[in-house]
């Protein structure tokens, strides 16, 4: 049985259409990141998967059942992407209140080995720093022992080596056989965490397979020259066309083919080709869906 089946889910806060059609399984097992821009409509898919938020349409089922029901039922943890930890209580405080209320709780200990905060048990949640709050809002995610993980942006703000711990932490639980989903903005966290990855854009799954098969599709270049009088969106390969500084920017699918073309049509003065950012390539990635 699927660990996560969303059906057709949409949402949209007043005018805003936030999620649209999104269709998505996950097997039991899985790690799945959730990648996509600001915006996109990864937390609000992730709030409805929670059953926090009522869809506009479509149905959620967390092992074959009700979000709310799989959640009290204590198959379910989560991080959201901000949330108060309560003030003036310690780390122990925290995780030993947790661990009360679930029905097959992990000893406090191991989820404090899992989260690497093992001796920072008497701590209080005012003296963390923001690497060891975010580790401890994970411990909190997973003492109840789920079956399923949910982590919205779990290392926002974090520096590198925090980043680095925290995900750690997270394959320590992982290979428990545990599912996870985790939202991201960034394609290596993606790709050095996930199985699977889908890329959400605009409310809607735009791509959706292993992360091989996702930065093949992103895989796009910027090729820039000299600005002249030009269509170059006809060029071969081309999906977006910028002006800065006095030059044509082309995001490419394929920059052989623009060169070459820019070639033969004259147009190649002081040209430079580099790797494209990830917003590049999602804006390919759309331009190529439309
Ligand atoms: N409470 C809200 N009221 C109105 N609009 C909202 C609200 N929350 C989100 N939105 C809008 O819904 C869309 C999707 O937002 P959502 O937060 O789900 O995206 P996201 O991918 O999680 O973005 P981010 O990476 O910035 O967290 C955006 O256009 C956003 O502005």
């Amino acid at each position: 049985m699927d660990a996560v089946a969303l059906e057709k889910l949409s949402y949209a806060y007043g005018t805003v259409t936030a999620v649209e059609d999104v269709t998505l399984r996950v097997a039991a097992g899985e790690v799945v990141a959730v990648l996509g821009p600001n915006g996109a409509g990864k937390s609000t898919t992730l709030l409805m998967l929670l059953g926090l938020l009522p869809p506009r349409t479509g149905s959620v089922r967390l092992f074959g059942d009700a979000p709310q029901r799989a959640v009290a039922a204590g198959r379910v943890g989560a991080m959201p992407q901000v949330g108060g930890l309560l003030p003036r209580s310690t780390i122990g405080d925290l995780l030993r209140f947790l661990h009360d209320v679930y029905p097959h709780p992990m000893p406090v200990d191991e989820a404090l080995d899992l989260a690497d905060l093992t001796g920072l048990a008497g701590r209080t949640v005012e003296k963390l720093s923001g690497g060891q709050a975010q580790r401890l809002r994970f411990a909190m995610a997973v003492v109840g022992r789920p079956d399923l993980l949910v982590l919205d942006e779990p290392t926002a703000a974090l520096d590198v080596a925090a980043r680095r711990a925290f995900w750690a932490a997270m394959r320590g639980y992982v290979s428990h056989g545990r599912t996870v989903l985790f939202s991201t903005h960034y394609l290596e966290e993606a790709d050095d965490n996930a199985d699977r990855i889908v890329v959400l854009d605009r409310g809607r799954v735009i791509a959706d397979g292993t992360a091989a098969e996702v930065k093949r599709r992103v895989d796009v270049r910027t090729v820039s020259v000299r600005l002249e009088e030009q269509d170059y969106s006809v060029l071969p390969g081309v999906v977006a066309v910028a002006e800065r500084h006095g030059r044509a920017v082309l995001t490419t699918t394929d920059a052989d083919a623009t060169v070459l073309a820019l070639a033969e049509a004259g147009l190649l003065r002081d040209v430079e080709v580099t790797g494209a950012d990830l917003e590049e390539a999602f804006l390919a990635l759309t331009h190529r869906e439309a």
